[in-house]
């Protein structure tokens, strides 16, 4: 018999008093019956995150979901064409959808924007709330556990980040450098319960088992799910999974660690909103290609490297639009119908190196030749 086996079973310890577990026991039966489940969802920029919130909208279903959309910066108004786009109709208020969903963009994930829908109550079940690409879901997920009256009618069901399987692995390398600091991209994935491993079209099998062993070593307790466009047979499978019931009420954000995960700045990250005059989109189409391929501001020997793009282009011959869209180094751009009168494109760029002056200038040089 070995020395281990002599020694004596430590004494179990309850971590909770019974009123504890009581309470917290009580507290997970009104979370079903009374509070409205919150799921967020997270990801990098350009891994999917609207995409796969556009086609819960558009998808028959008995669900009556609520969707907030939060937005980066100034691109707020061309992601609203985007995710509304199927109905033709772009609005800032609540928007009631055939299949029972409603949707908002809002440009700030603020509590006032959540208890704005919460006055619609009875018209949904559910709400998802879309976190911006460069958000860290920690702090957000916070908001939930800390306001007490968001919590007496709201309970935070779980987290899903959208990985973009061609990309996540670059993202997750880009660390800041000589700094040992988690990316925001290893945040979402830390935080989440459900991993959407998005376009999977695009990577190879071999790839995908690649990509799916590196996302596993930052959080391998999550489910993944492979997708495209975010499809899921059973959207039910990801909902209502009641993730956080026993550890919200036991324990709050701030001993789980996320707390210590807050936002991570990036310092060299911005956002630039260029207005567009009306274009001749094969000629912004080049621009766009040196910006991302070559990862220069064309004409210029300023070094970028451009993350996310989203644009509204009206073509200067028939005012026709086009939503042009970018992550890294691919980007499309989809016809988008007549544009209304006078009004003008926008072009929105995330990422490192991005100075406004210079981009414009680089702008209307290549488009005035
Ligand atoms: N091929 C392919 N393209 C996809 C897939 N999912 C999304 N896309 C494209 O990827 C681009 C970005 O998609 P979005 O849904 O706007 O990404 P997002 O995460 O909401 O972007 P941000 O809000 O800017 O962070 C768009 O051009 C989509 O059409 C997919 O599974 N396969």
């Amino acid at each position: 018999m070995s020395d281990t086996e002599t020694e004596e079973a430590p004494e179990l310890v309850p971590i909770f008093s019974p009123e504890r577990v009581e309470q917290v026991q009580s507290l997970e039966e009104s979370t079903s019956k009374d509070r409205v489940p919150i799921t967020i969802i997270t990801g990098y920029l350009g891994s999917g995150k609207t995409t796969f919130l556009n086609y819960i909208l558009t998808e028959q279903h008995d669900l009556k979901i609520a969707v907030i959309l939060n937005e980066f910066g100034d691109s707020v108004d061309i992601e609203k064409t985007l995710s509304v786009s199927s109905n033709g109709e772009l609005t800032e208020e609540w928007l009631e959808l055939r299949n029972g969903c409603l949707c908002c963009s809002v440009k700030d994930t603020g509590v006032a924007a959540i208890e704005n829908l919460m006055t619609k109550r009875g018209k949904f079940d559910y709400i998802l709330l879309e976190t911006t690409g460069m958000a860290d879901p920690g702090p957000i997920a916070n908001i939930f556990w800390m306001d007490d009256a968001l919590c007496s009618t709201i309970y935070l069901d779980g987290i899903i980040t959208v990985v973009d399987c061609v990309n996540i692995i670059a993202t997750l390398d880009d660390t800041i450098s000589g700094s040992s600091e988690p990316t925001t991209a290893h945040l979402q994935i830390s935080h989440a319960e459900v991993i959407l491993l998005n376009k999977i079209d695009l990577v190879s099998e071999t790839q995908l088992s690649q990509i799916k062993a590196r996302v596993c070593a930052v959080n391998g307790v999550s489910r993944t799910i492979p997708t495209v466009r975010g499809h899921i047979d059973d959207l039910r499978s990801i909902l209502n999974l009641h993730a956080f019931d026993s550890q919200t009420a036991m324990e709050p954000f701030v001993d789980r660690g996320f707390s210590h995960l807050d936002a991570v700045r990036i310092p060299q990250f911005r956002d630039c909103g260029l207005t567009l005059s009306r274009e001749y989109p094969q000629q912004l189409v080049e621009w766009i290609q040196v910006l991302l391929w070559e990862n220069i501001i064309p004409g210029t020997p300023f070094v970028t490297q451009v993350h996310r793009l989203k644009g509204r282009v009206v073509a200067a011959e028939d005012a026709q639009q086009w939503i042009v869209q970018g992550v890294r180094d691919m980007y499309d751009m989809q016809s988008a119908g007549q544009c209304l009168p006078g009004e003008q494109g926008k072009l929105v760029l995330i990422g490192k190196g991005l100075q406004l002056a210079e981009l414009a200038e680089s702008l209307n040089t290549r488009l005035l030749k």
